[in-house]
């Protein structure tokens, strides 16, 4: 499959300029980033839900709504997912039970 995130992000990034009345993604985004932020939580607690219960179906649409919201709630405070990426290749680097030992105390 060649579906990335980034061409999701892109496509958030075309629908963001359509009318809020004929895109999704417009409408969220013209009730600035709280309004993003608000709809991506329920989503989050969805998947929550979903992952507790463990069906397969669910998990993935619930999994799904998750990153396309997180994708709006990016777009709404003009953060490029590039700089999500980034951030979890610097990652890459350190388990994260070793980093979680570095913090300071
Ligand atoms: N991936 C998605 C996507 N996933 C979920 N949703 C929408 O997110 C909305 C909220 O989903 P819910 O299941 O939570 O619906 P709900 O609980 O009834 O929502 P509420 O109205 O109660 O808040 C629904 O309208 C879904 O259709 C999405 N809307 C858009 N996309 C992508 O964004 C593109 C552009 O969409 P538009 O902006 O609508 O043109 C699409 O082609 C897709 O690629």
């Amino acid at each position: 499959m060649s579906f990335s995130l980034t061409d999701l992000e892109a496509r958030v990034a075309e629908r963001a300029k359509a009318p809020p009345e004929q895109s999704w993604t417009a409408k969220l985004l013209a009730g600035g980033p709280p309004r993003a932020a608000k709809k991506f939580g329920e989503e989050a607690v969805e998947l929550v839900i979903a992952l507790t219960e463990g069906e397969e179906g669910p998990i993935v649409a619930e999994a799904a709504d998750v990153l396309y919201h997180l994708l709006v709630g990016l777009k709404a405070r003009d953060i490029p997912l590039a700089a999500v990426l980034q951030e979890l290749e610097r990652r890459t680097g350190q388990s994260g039970l070793a980093e979680k030992a570095s913090r300071p105390r």
